[in-house]
């Protein structure tokens, strides 16, 4: 695992607490050429004064998918963004600032996981004529609307069908994903009663407007757990087009070796780009997060220089943690920041272990870091 320098996304220089953060941190950059002017013009809040590069385009000419944290004031954006890419934890929330301009960050942190994510102001009135939107949404690829669950979400609902059909029109391949955020307050009955509401809501406006044909996806969010990671993980995986193939690649895989289930998962941010077809159970899911946790603080402190690391990689060994008497975890690194991570049961027969499915793990490990590194 590599860490390269990061300042975050509104141009302010971050400190890096420990090395810990600086490797969760490693990849996460925001672009020193803003290029936001052009869309910002007539309003200095919305964007930095400087830069004139094209839209969405470095000096390499690649251009990627844009994702959009849009919602209502204090709904909880900056706090998704910082506490996913940035490792801020959750409670460090309460002292975030109110945004006052869209926020930037290229996050690119292995071959699969590469996209712009924008943070916008709450207050922000996109839809001013001096302000650009159309050319905001040319080039999106995921809208998430942030919804306070715990706040009066009608106001937030009217906004969404607003920031939804404008969007629609623009560029009908977007997708659209509705947060239903800060569900730790709930009980579960509540939180189930809350997403019906907000859905039928939803959808019966956009019925209203003949636009049924908007699909929105819902997720129950919480940066107080691991919620957040994987709703932000089912956006992020829509926005991959290899994503068939890695599934492909893990099906067999787990079919030919004992394991129960397989993630690959963006280490920086804790974000699974692809998992076998079988039903994801959060605990496991759950349990996959901690032990990265686990391994980064053990490389932090343990780590091997660049040289070893290539070594190791020449070899790799599964470091598995047992978790239950019948369940252990693996975690392996197929290319720079990326890991595949499995969970399997060793299979009891007469008395005999069988575990430890290696050469299964060795080959999808070569195919990725062949194909993909
Ligand atoms: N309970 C709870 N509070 C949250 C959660 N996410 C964010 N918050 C809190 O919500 C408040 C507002 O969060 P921000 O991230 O600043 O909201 P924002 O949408 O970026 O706000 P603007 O920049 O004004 O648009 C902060 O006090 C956060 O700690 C959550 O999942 N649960």
């Amino acid at each position: 695992m590599t860490s390269e320098g990061v300042s975050n996304c509104c141009g302010e220089a971050e400190e890096k607490e420990d090395d810990n953060e600086d490797m969760a941190m490693g990849c996460y950059d925001d672009d020193d050429d803003d290029d936001f002017s052009a869309l910002t013009e007539g309003n200095p809040e919305w964007g930095s004064e400087d830069g004139v590069l094209g839209f969405n385009e470095g000096l390499s000419g690649e251009v990627k998918p844009r994702v959009l944290l849009m919602g209502l004031r204090r709904s909880g954006k900056s706090s998704i963004q910082k506490v996913v890419f940035h490792k801020m934890s959750p409670n460090e929330t309460l002292f975030l600032e109110s945004t006052n301009k869209i926020c930037r960050e290229d996050v690119s942190s292995s071959s699969f996981v590469s996209f712009q994510i924008w943070d916008f102001p709450g207050q922000i009135d996109f839809f001013d004529p001096t302000f650009d939107y159309e050319m905001i949404f040319r080039g999106t690829g995921a809208l998430i609307f942030v919804i306070d669950s715990q706040d009066d979400y009608v106001e937030a609902l009217s906004r969404l069908h607003l920031t939804v059909t404008r969007a629609y029109k623009v560029n009908p391949d977007i997708h659209f994903e509705v947060f239903i955020h800060k569900v730790d307050g709930l009980s579960d009955d509540h939180k189930i009663e809350k997403q019906g509401d907000i859905r039928k809501r939803a959808s019966d406006d956009l019925a209203d407007a003949r636009l049924e044909r908007i699909h929105l996806s819902f997720y129950l969010t919480s940066i107080y757990d691991h919620s957040i990671f994987e709703a932000f993980s089912k956006v992020v995986q829509k926005l991959i087009p290899q994503l068939p193939t890695l599934e492909n690649l893990l099906n067999i895989f787990i079919s030919n070796s004992g394991i129960e289930k397989a993630f690959l998962f963006d280490v920086v941010s804790k974000i699974y780009i692809a998992t076998d077809s079988s039903p994801v159970d959060m605990q496991t899911y759950e349990l996959c997060c901690d032990m990265i946790d686990v391994v980064i603080d053990i490389s932090c402190i343990y780590g091997m220089k660049d040289k070893e690391l290539s070594d190791h990689k020449q070899s790799p060994k599964l470091s598995p943690i047992q978790v239950s008497r019948l369940t252990q975890l693996a975690l392996r690194e197929p290319a720079t920041l990326l890991c595949l991570f499995v969970s399997f049961y060793k299979v009891i027969l007469k008395g005999t272990f069988l575990s430890s499915p290696n050469i299964d793990i060795y080959r999808l490990y070569y195919i990725l870091s062949l194909r993909y590194q």
